[in-house]
């Protein structure tokens, strides 16, 4: 579904991201693993028009997105959450789902907000995510581990075909998690790819279908959980052996 080519990007004299050539399967569930600083943020922001790559190409499909703005391919079907949830603390939880959806033009975004059926929606997305009890409240009221699930269900409401997340289950207590996995699960079901940067391992492994592993920048293998598991590359990033 997305499929890059030798991208690179150095900061200075830090290269972040090197030699990319890496494929995200459609209709899975894929994982992007790899130790402290190994470029998968990076990668991200490659992907998603944040950053342009010095060199290398990023494709959705069979459309060449390399160095488009980040709107332009959010228009196209990515959806992206970021490791330090980015939501408007002081607006409600439902405003912020409305001011989320895919519009990039104040007249349809004013529409949105006063949209009967916009605001069913929206509502519909935070049942899912469970925390449509919270609606009315500020979003900054939320416990750290609701609030990266108003922003995941903000993303929906633009009903990306590919998810990114970046560091979903990062600081969210153990209940949250499961409540996250099985959503994850269930999107998938629904026909929702996924890429997830994680470091909890037990995740990654347990629901993931195809893993990508990076060390210094570049990806060094990628296949099945149980695959990965056991390469020595792995466990040599991994561990330094
Ligand atoms: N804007 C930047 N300026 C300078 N160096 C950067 C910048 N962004 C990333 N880097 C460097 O690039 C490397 C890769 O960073 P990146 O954040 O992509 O890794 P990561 O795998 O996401 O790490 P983590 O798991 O800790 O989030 C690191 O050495 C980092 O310090």
């Amino acid at each position: 579904m997305i499929t890059t080519a030798g991208l690179r990007k150095s900061y200075g004299g830090v290269t972040a991201v090197r030699d990319a050539t890496v494929e995200v399967l459609p209709g899975k569930i894929n994982a992007l693993i790899g130790p402290n600083g190994s470029g998968k943020t990076t990668f991200f922001n490659l992907v998603t028009g944040l950053i342009k790559p010095d060199s290398g190409t990023v494709h959705y499909r069979d459309t060449d997105i390399t160095g488009r703005s980040p709107h332009r391919i959010a228009h196209l079907g990515l959806g992206r959450t970021f490791q330090l949830c980015r939501i408007f603390p002081r607006m409600t939880v439902l405003e912020n789902m409305l001011v989320a959806v895919r519009r990039t033009r104040l007249r349809e975004l004013l529409a949105g907000i006063g949209n009967p059926a916009e605001i069913e929606r929206a509502r519909g997305w935070l049942r899912r995510t469970g925390i449509e009890h919270m609606e009315t409240a500020e979003a900054r009221e939320l416990s750290y581990g609701q609030q990266k699930l108003l922003e995941l269900a903000a993303v929906l409401m633009a009903e990306p075909e590919l998810i990114l997340l970046d560091e979903p289950a990062g600081g969210v207590n153990p209940a949250l998690i499961e409540r996250l996995v099985t959503l994850i699960r269930e999107l998938n079901a629904e026909g929702h790819t996924f890429l997830v940067v994680e470091h909890n391992m037990d995740m990654v492994m347990g629901m993931s279908d195809h893993v990508i592993v990076f060390d210094r920048g570049a990806p060094i293998c990628a296949g099945p959980p149980r695959q990965v598991r056991s390469d020595p590359r792995v466990l040599e990033a991994y561990l330094g052996v």
